[in-house]
């Protein structure tokens, strides 16, 4: 079996290309940064630090590297079994002109072996958009041939994973904690189903999406802000300050009152759940900082992401959200010069205010309660 994995970051190398090289799948990495392209090729494994309490090296082996917009993707394409991607959601779109030509290749090289592509990025159903994109640049007569042989196959992974630790001269070298969850939705397979240790199969994704990206990115997400509003460098400064603690366990409670009463989830282990993140955050084996986490806050602002989805159930059930509110007014107080999300939020706050802008970004009604309680919050904020 072969794989193309698109984005050889800390995700694609701590977790998800270590998972399919594990595996025995022949494994090529495709990422623009040539840095990392001339290190897989030249050395062809890399370091994984597993840290915990059981701290191991492991070296992933067999791996190779192209330059992710050279042609050497679309003939990969046209011969894998198996393609992946960890590159963040807004690169999607720029990955699928290459995806659809090697599509097309595949298709007028006769090849109907089944392909299965599966975005790994933290989105509620990536993979689904990707296809959207993929059949926009491929050529329609390639539509029902596509249908046929290509699982678009949509995933939730949880593996925390910063950048590697400061000193470290291995561009390669990645650190990652022990916990790992990876889902996909074994209805959206083409032929027969893989067995990878480490993926785990379902028919019910939505529940475990959004069981992810609502308890434990909503809770990650309001650390690095509020973290970051209180003078924190990382999540476990942050997390380990006791009124962050308690708006960031609130807020992920609020949350999961949505998502126990959308999915029926038992009460008492979802309360369990969260604290096992909560512990995972304090993992005094990671430097993770809040600048990561906070990464492109116009992304997680917007209506179907972490901040914001959740507080739209809870008006949905009529539930409580203050947490909810100081985790969004935080976010709007989010900082960065490397960040041109960063500073776009800095523009429009500039412009037009808190309240327009947060309606602009969230699609919330401008002149909502909800919308009134996070500027009166944004307000109070240092
Ligand atoms: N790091 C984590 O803890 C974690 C955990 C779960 C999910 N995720 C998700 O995984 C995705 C990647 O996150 P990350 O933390 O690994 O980010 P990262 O920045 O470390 O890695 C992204 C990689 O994609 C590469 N890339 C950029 N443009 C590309 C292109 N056109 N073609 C191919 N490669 C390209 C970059 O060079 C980089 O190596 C995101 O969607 C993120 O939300 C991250
Ligand atoms: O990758 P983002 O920017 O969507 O979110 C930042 C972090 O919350 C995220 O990368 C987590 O570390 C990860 O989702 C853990 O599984």
């Amino acid at each position: 079996m072969k794989a193309l994995h698109f984005g050889a970051g800390n995700i694609g190398r701590g977790f998800i290309g270590k998972l399919l090289a594990d595996a025995g799948i022949e494994l090529v990495f495709a990422d623009v940064n040539q840095a990392v392209l001339d290190a897989l090729n030249a050395r062809h494994e890399y370091p994984v630090h597993v840290v915990g309490e059981n701290a191991q090296v492991e070296t992933v082996k067999g791996v190779s590297a192209v330059n992710s917009t050279s042609d050497d993707v679309i003939a990969l394409i046209a011969e894998v079994d198996i393609v992946t991607t960890a590159v963040g959601p807004q690169i999607l779109e720029r990955i699928a002109g290459s995806v659809a030509k090697g599509l097309a290749k595949r298709s007028d090289n006769g090849n109907t072996r089944p392909l299965n592509i599966i975005a790994c990025e933290n989105m509620v159903r990536g993979t689904s958009q990707l296809k959207q994109h993929v059949l926009k640049a491929l050529p329609e007569t390639y539509h029902a041939w596509a249908e046929q042989n290509i699982g678009f196959v949509d995933s939730a992974v949880d593996r925390i994973v910063p950048p590697s630790a400061a000193g470290t001269t291995d561009v390669l070298e990645v650190t990652v904690e022990t916990f790992s969850e990876w889902i996909v939705d074994k209805t959206q397979f083409k032929g027969t189903l893989p067995t990878i240790a480490g993926m785990e199969l379902t028919d019910n994704l939505m529940a475990f999406v959004e069981r992810k990206l609502f308890t434990l990115n909503t809770g990650h997400a309001i650390t690095a802000y509020l973290g970051q509003l209180a003078g924190h460098q990382t999540i476990r400064d942050a997390i380990l300050n006791e009124n962050i603690h308690a708006v960031v366990k609130g807020a992920m409670q609020e949350s999961g009152e949505v998502l126990i009463k959308r999915y029926g989830f038992d009460a008492t282990k979802h309360a369990a759940y969260i604290e096992k993140i909560l512990s995972r955050f304090e993992n005094p084996y990671l430097h993770d900082d809040v600048e990561r986490v906070g990464r492109q806050p116009l992304r997680k602002l917007s209506a179907g992401d972490r901040l914001i989805k959740p507080i739209l159930g809870t008006l949905e059930y009529d539930l409580p959200h203050d947490n909810l509110v100081q985790g969004i007014a935080a976010a709007m107080h989010y900082r960065s010069t490397q960040d041109p999300q960063a500073q776009e939020l800095v523009e429009l706050l500039e412009k037009q205010g808190p309240q327009a802008t947060l309606a602009q970004i969230s699609g919330l009604d401008a002149n909502s309660d909800v919308v009134a309680a996070v500027v009166k919050a944004y307000n109070a904020m240092p």
